[in-house]
């Protein structure tokens, strides 16, 4: 039997179809192409059955299911081991071409290296994009080709390289949705992945209040942030589209966004940050790591109105402030002396903006013991950032209803666990 010669756009972290890069130049190849995702196993296995991240994806993918089907063609959707899937559809297909995305995320690089092999051995060419980014890998290095590991010089550069191409292109699709390969694939629903539904949603990003970010941005009370994170994160909008917007708008909310390829090219360049402190000297603190403390801080329990309150937004609905995670963080590594890589994986289970590079990042800043790290004399005091940042406790009450009847006491007094923060890291940093 004749097989059909077709092309794939695999979608993995860039769940749209417009300004997306690979499937751009899929649609340009001249065979028709099928739309492919693959709930993969091994990432979806360690996962609960409820997770809301999964349900977001879902979503997205039957929003993008239905503008397919509008044009007579529709997403091919698998669900097992990734390279058991590309081998049942080399059977199947005579595949001219896989196009997909890059993914710099160490078990992402690893798994498209095995599947590229794979897909080379059956004489079928891959082709990988930059999507996620505007510079990514070694684009923005030092001037002796090292990456920068401040941020303020990588930005400085990054600036440096985007202002000197104006703006950077963005993919326009819509015209050559025609190359789609014509079917009507039935699509699964939550249940028939093995998943079900959770309250917990991801909010649609907005743009509305960034004229004033630099001024609101850091008060929880106030809605004066994109919620873009989850949206970057899983490529439901356009990060070209979004950073040449920023460009023209707001150069303080263009910065974070800096932040974000800062982290990502810091995890692509140094993956033993993942696991590790990124400077090493700090290898040496005597880390209390009582289990205890850990789930007080986890439920929201430890008596600062700050700290409890922003654990509380986070169970409840997958999101925190930026402020709050930052006084979250801190408080967890100083005043608990938990090392960050327990705080880190309790924000990688629930929130719906996990990002790898991006939460490695900044718990290794809040420790002290990141590249570019807060120093680790610099104790966050919880109830100061409670003034200046929620004075009137508009957030703290909105997440702790009981505490106009009288909060509890602290779980440990702070200028003692500043105190004992500040020594136990002098005794543990190795000089
Ligand atoms: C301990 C800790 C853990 C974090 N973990 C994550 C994470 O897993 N995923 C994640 O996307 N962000 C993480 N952040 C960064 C930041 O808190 C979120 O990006 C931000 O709160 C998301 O809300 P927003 O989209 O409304 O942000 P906005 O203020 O509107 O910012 C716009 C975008 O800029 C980027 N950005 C902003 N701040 C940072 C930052 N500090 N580092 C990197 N990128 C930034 C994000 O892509 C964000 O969506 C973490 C911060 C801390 C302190």
């Amino acid at each position: 039997m004749n097989k059909i010669a077709v092309s794939f756009f695999w979608f993995r972290r860039d769940l749209r179809l417009e300004d997306n890069i690979g499937l751009f130049y899929a649609l340009e190849s001249k065979y028709p192409v099928i739309p492919l995702f693959v709930f993969d196993d091994s990432i979806l296995d360690s996962l609960p059955k409820n997770d809301a991240r999964v349900g977001f994806i879902h979503e997205s993918l039957a929003g993008i299911n239905q503008e397919l089907k509008a044009i007579g063609s529709s997403f091919l959707i698998k669900k097992g081991a990734t390279a058991a899937v590309w081998n049942s559809l080399i059977q199947e297909y005579n595949i001219q071409g896989v196009f997909f995305n890059k993914d710099y995320e160490p078990y992402a690089m690893k798994r498209d290296q095995e599947i590229c092999e794979l897909l080379v051995n059956e004489n079928i060419v891959p082709f990988s994009y930059k999507d996620q980014v505007i510079f990514e890998e070694k684009e923005i290095t030092k001037a002796d080709g090292l990456p920068y590991t401040i941020y303020t010089p990588f930005k400085n550069k990054w600036l440096e390289k985007y202002n000197s191409v104006g703006t950077v292109r963005e993919y326009l699709t819509a015209d050559k949705f025609s190359s789609f390969y014509k079917s009507a694939f039935a699509f699964p629903s939550l249940n028939e992945i093995g998943f079900v539904e959770n309250s917990i949603k991801v909010k649609p990003y907005t743009l509305d209040s960034i004229s004033k970010y630099q001024e609101i941005r850091d008060f929880p009370a106030v809605d004066g942030t994109s919620y873009l994170s989850p949206h970057l994160r899983f490529g439901t909008i356009s990060v070209r589209k979004m950073v040449n917007w920023a460009a023209k708008t707001n150069a303080v909310f263009l910065s974070e966004l800096i932040w974000r390829e800062f982290f990502m090219q810091i995890l692509f360049n140094f993956p033993r940050e993942l696991t590790h402190n990124f400077k090493s000297a700090y290898d040496g603190i005597k880390w209390r790591n009582n289990e205890e403390d850990f789930k007080r801080w986890c439920s929201g329990t430890t008596g600062y109105p700050m700290v409890d309150a922003g654990m509380r937004q986070l169970n409840e609905t997958g999101y925190m402030h930026n402020r709050v995670r930052m006084v979250v963080a801190s408080f967890l590594c100083k005043h608990l002396l938990i090392q960050w890589q327990w705080g880190e994986a309790y924000f990688a289970e629930k929130l719906l903006d996990y990002e790898m590079a991006s939460n490695v990042g900044n718990w290794q800043w809040a420790a002290g013991t990141g590249c570019d790290a807060a120093p680790y004399f610099r104790v966050f005091n919880p109830e100061i950032q409670l003034k200046k940042f929620d004075e009137k406790g508009i957030y703290i009450r909105k997440w702790i209803p009981e505490f106009n009847l009288g909060y509890g006491q602290p779980m440990v007094e702070h200028a003692f666990a500043r105190d004992r923060a500040i020594a136990t890291y002098k005794a543990g940093i190795l000089k």
